[in-house]
């Protein structure tokens, strides 16, 4: 099994890079297991009680778990992820099987920073955007899907994204073996990537 890491900025464009990636591979050969999917069950919370968490530290997300499922994905086994909704903003009862695939791409804007996690990746890949436009892609996201305001996303943007961005994120890139830039869509570092995916297919 090749297991790719992907980190990245909220809003650089992980899912986006992941979908082109995994677009023109054979579907029973990759697999993809997004960190949002382990954000803690915080299920016994109140909604008002939720709101004061800090959805861009570390210790919001069961990264024991994550460990825990990519180990049974190299043994062979099917796990159970986790449903994540962000509209509620807590996890779900329903689970997703995930059975092991020859590759398996694990994204998140904190993959890189937790050094077990980070170990347990073959090929480390950080996505680069700057910061203004990340937050204009999170702006039209949030108030788009996510069901969230205007106002909340900007304060949550001041208070947690951009103070764990500097802290947790951004240092991690330096554990990166490929940085790709996308500000703009990146066709090219997509297509690099995919060669090196399917060198390990054949
Ligand atoms: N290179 C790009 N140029 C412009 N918009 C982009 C680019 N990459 C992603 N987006 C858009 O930005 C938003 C966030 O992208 P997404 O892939 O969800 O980022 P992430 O998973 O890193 O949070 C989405 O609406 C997506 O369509
Ligand atoms: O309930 C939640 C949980 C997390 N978030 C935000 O999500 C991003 C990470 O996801 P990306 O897809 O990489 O943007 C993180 O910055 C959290 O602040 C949320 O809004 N609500």
């Amino acid at each position: 099994m090749l297991i790719l890491g992907i980190a990245g900025g909220t809003g650089c464009g992980k899912t986006t890079v992941v979908n082109q990636i995994v677009e023109q591979l054979p579907e029973n050969e990759v697999g993809v297991i997004s960190q949002d999917s382990y954000y803690n069950d915080l299920s016994h919370m109140s909604r008002k009680e939720r709101t004061k968490i800090n959805f861009d530290h570390p210790n919001s997300i069961d990264f024991n778990l994550l460990i825990e499922h990519i180990d049974q994905l190299r043994e062979g086994k099917t796990v159970d992820t986790p449903i994540y909704s962000f509209v509620e903003e807590t996890r779900m009862k329903e689970t997703i099987p995930t059975p092991p695939r020859k590759v398996m791409i694990v994204e998140g804007i904190l993959v890189l920073s937790n050094p077990k996690l980070r170990d347990l990746f073959d090929i480390k890949i950080f996505v680069h955007a700057d910061s203004d436009e990340r937050l204009i892609r999170r702006l039209q996201r949030d108030t788009q899907e996510r069901g969230h305001d205007l106002n909340k996303v900007l304060t949550r943007y001041q208070t947690a994204v951009k103070p764990m961005h500097l802290q947790f994120i951004e240092p991690s890139k330096e554990f990166a073996d490929i940085i790709i830039p996308n500000n703009r869509y990146n066709t090219v570092a997509v297509d690099v990537v995919r060669t090196i995916i399917n060198n390990n297919l054949t």
